[in-house]
């Protein structure tokens, strides 16, 4: 039998990226003329994506995007955001400390992301950790990206482990979505970028700091876990 698994999500639960994320959102509508946006403005957008980002703006501002200087200006974005990495990105506090405790035991650990691929590859490359996970899965690894358990169970697939043997870890509605249609027992972080209470969202424990995810809860909520129905043949890989 593999050895359980931990999944995190990367924006917002293991890495604190929002600092770079808005910088380089600024970076690129600053150019087109648009009023730099702060921080505390943003933090919760940063969750959606660099395309859901920039529509905010616009809107916020009063401006129309059309669809080609949306690309234009998400590509821009990009660019900027990887050519700065790792900038201020960070894991979040007592995070590695956390993958410590879990690698000790055997687990396996992996990421699921609906981050880019290749940026999420270069960003934990750029902070040394990249190597930690036997699998690092983005939006467009597969043909379906979160909320789809697809992409769940082809990260633990993909990472040797096994679903019925793995627990989520995020900080959004997106993964805890993705987690309970997987069958698989979720962790939220309530430090991440999610624009509702983490709480409400039906999580089955909230943490406020990694110190709190100890291999017993991870144990415990895989013990707890209702015997499941066969996952669809369409979500095997
Ligand atoms: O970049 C995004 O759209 C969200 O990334 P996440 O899934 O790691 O939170
Ligand atoms: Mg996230």
């Amino acid at each position: 039998m593999p050895p359980p698994i931990i999944v995190f999500d990367l924006d917002g639960t293991l890495i604190d990226t929002a600092p770079d994320l808005l910088d380089s959102l600024n970076h690129v509508i600053t150019a087109e003329g648009l009023a730099p946006v702060p921080p505390h403005e943003l933090r919760a957008h940063v969750g959606h994506g660099g395309r859901a980002m920039l529509q905010h703006v616009h809107a916020a501002q009063g401006r129309s995007l059309d669809e080609r200087t949306q690309e234009r200006l998400f590509d821009a974005f990009i660019d900027h955001y990887v050519a700065g990495m790792p900038g201020a990105s960070r894991p979040f506090d007592g995070a590695l400390a956390c993958m410590d405790r879990f690698a000790r035991q055997g687990w396996l650990m992996a990421v699921c992301t609906n981050k880019l691929d290749g940026l999420s590859r270069t960003l934990l490359t750029a902070l040394g950790i990249a190597d930690r996970f036997a699998a690092i899965c983005g939006a467009d690894t597969f043909a379906m990206r979160k909320p789809d358990p697809g992409h769940l169970f082809g990260t633990i697939d993909r990472a040797g482990g096994e679903a019925e043997n793995a627990v989520m870890v995020g900080d959004s509605r997106t993964d805890i979505d993705t987690a309970r249609a997987a069958g698989i027992p979720v962790v939220a972080v309530d430090f991440g970028y999610s624009t509702e209470p983490v709480k409400t969202l039906g999580p089955d424990r909230v943490i406020s700091h990694f110190d709190a995810l100890t291999v017993q809860m991870a144990r415990a909520l895989i013990d707890a876990r209702p015997v499941q129905t066969a996952r669809p043949a369409a979500s095997r890989r």
